[in-house]
This record gives structure tokens, C-alpha cells and sequence, in this order.
């Protein structure tokens, strides 16, 4: 299956033309332009400091940048084409969860509920580095169920910075048991060296809704409380923090 954004490809060139680098934002589509009546919606989970943002970039970029700001809970919207179907692709980004002190129960901002509530697929991110975020996807994808108690929940297990292979306190075959045992598939990917397994990763999970989407939203399984979707996307946001995290680049470079 081939995922293509139909908007072309951004961030390969500056305003000028000059092909400096720059990281402009996802562009969203015009609300007058044909909108898909598929929305395959995706919501990133996972402990502090992961690469979840990380990650969402660089699929919908190609692009790493470094820093990214805490918490954003950013909700990313494009229109894609996905097995020659067009559809409209949401990522919602999220605060980072926490495990209780008793390692069962976990911290979650309702915000996160109602992103958990809203999404049909779920990205579940732990660092390989990180051996804390780890044990929160259990917890994690418990709090999951309780929210969605019937039916299947397309799910991945992202085991993130697979850089930082020295750091490593997860080992690859932990990642595969805890995901085969969620029902889900492990992807060990890193945001910052690979755009490919990244892309390979969501892919997989966007093909996944889709499919248990079948025709259309209005199809949609899943039934109960119909929420409204979470936080609107700010793309104003996302431009002035990509600027800023050009300029800071910019004078680091004109000081040297
Ligand atoms: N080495 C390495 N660093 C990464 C990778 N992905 C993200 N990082 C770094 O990890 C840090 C956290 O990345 P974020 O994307 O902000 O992580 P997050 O999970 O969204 O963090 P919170 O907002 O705290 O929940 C940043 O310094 C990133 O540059 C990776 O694949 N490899």
C-alpha cells in the first residue's frame, strides 16, 4: 500500500525559491476544497520525552528538527491517499502520561481521555533508552480499554530512538512480546536517523483504520458517545514555533 500526501511535499524549499532548508508546516486543505468522506483519526500516547511530536513530524515532514515544545497536544490534519482512496488523516499529539506511584494507575490529563475517546487508532510510544516509558504502555493500553471496553482497537507499539543503540534497556524482543500480547504490531523506529521505518510504522496503523473503517465514517463500528473532536488544529502555532526554531539556528550560525 502506498501513502501519498496530495499536497506536495513541504518543506524542500524557502519562500524565496533559494532552497534553503526550512520546515513549513503540514498545510491543511482549503475547507472549499472536496473533503474525503473517510477521517482516519490517530492519537500518539506514551511517557514524557519519547519523541511522540518527534515522530509525528518527521511522518508528515520527513523532517527532524531537534527541539520540540512539551506537551503540545497538537492535533495534525492532512488529506492523503491511501490505496487510491483519499482520505482525510488527523494525528492528535498529546501530553505525556505518568505511572502512579503504585506503577498500575496512571497520570493522564482528561484532555488525553478525550483524545483516547475521539481516535480509532492508537499509536502507543515508549523510548528503547527508557526502560520507565516501557512499563507505562501496559497501563496505557489498559486505560485505552477502559475507555473503548469492546471491539478491536487498531494499535501499534513504537519503540522510539532506535538511534541510541549503546542506551538501549529495552530489548527488541520485549517490544515484540508486550505488542503481539496488545494485539498490536512492534516497530522499532528512530524520529531522528530514519524517516522509512517512521513512515513504515504509521502506515501500517493508517491502512489498518482504514480498513476498519470499510466505506466511510458513517460506517464507523464503534458505537457510544459521539464527542467532539478534540482540540482545533493550530497551524499559526505550529508556523511561528518552526520560524523560531529557524532564527535561534540562524544567529547560532551568524555568531560562530
Ligand atoms: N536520539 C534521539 N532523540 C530523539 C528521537 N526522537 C525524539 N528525540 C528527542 O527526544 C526529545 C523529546 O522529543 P519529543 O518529540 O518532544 O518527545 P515527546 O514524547 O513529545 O515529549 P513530551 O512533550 O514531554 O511528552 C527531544 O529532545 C527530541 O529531539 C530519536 O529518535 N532519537
Amino acid at each position: 500500500m502506498r501513502l501519498t500526501a496530495t499536497d506536495p511535499a513541504p518543506g524542500t524549499m524557502n519562500s524565496s525559491g533559494t532552497g534553503n532548508f526550512l520546515l513549513v508546516p503540514i498545510p491543511e486543505y482549503p475547507l472549499l476544497d472536496c473533503v474525503p468522506n473517510k477521517t482516519v483519526k490517530i492519537v500518539v500516547l506514551g511517557a514524557s520525552n519519547v519523541g511522540k511530536t518527534a515522530l509525528i513530524v518527521r511522518f508528515l515532514t520527513k523532517r527532524f528538527i531537534g527541539d520540540y515544545e512539551a506537551n503540545t497536544g497538537a492535533l495534525y490534519s492532512r488529506k492523503v491517499t491511501l490505496d487510491g482512496e483519499e482520505v482525510s488523516l488527523q494525528i492528535q499529539d498529546t501530553p505525556c502520561v505518568a505511572l502512579q506511584d503504585d506503577a498500575e494507575g496512571l497520570y493522564c490529563q482528561e484532555q488525553i481521555n478525550r483524545s483516547i475517546y475521539w481516535a480509532d487508532g492508537y499509536v502507543l510510544v515508549f523510548s528503547i533508552t527508557d526502560h520507565n516509558s516501557y512499563r507505562t504502555i501496559q497501563p496505557l493500553y489498559q486505560h485505552v480499554r477502559r475507555i473503548h471496553p469492546s471491539g478491536n482497537i487498531p494499535i501499534i507499539l513504537v519503540g522510539n530512538k532506535s538511534d541510541l543503540l549503546r542506551a538501549r534497556q529495552v530489548p527488541a524482543d520485549e517490544g515484540e512480546a508486550l505488542a503481539a500480547s496488545l494485539g498490536g504490531v512492534y516497530f522499532e523506529a528512530s524520529a531522528r536517523e530514519n524517516h522509512e521505518g517512521v513512515h513504515t510504522a504509521f502506515l501500517h496503523l493508517c491502512q489498518e483504520v482504514s480498513r476498519a473503517l470499510g466505506g466511510g465514517n458513517g460506517e464507523k463500528r464503534r458505537g457510544g458517545l459521539h464527542l467532539a473532536r478534540p482540540k482545533s488544529p493550530n497551524m499559526q502555532e505550529l508556523k511561528r514555533r518552526f520560524r523560531q526554531v529557524l532564527s535561534s539556528k540562524v544567529k547560532a550560525a551568524t555568531t560562530i
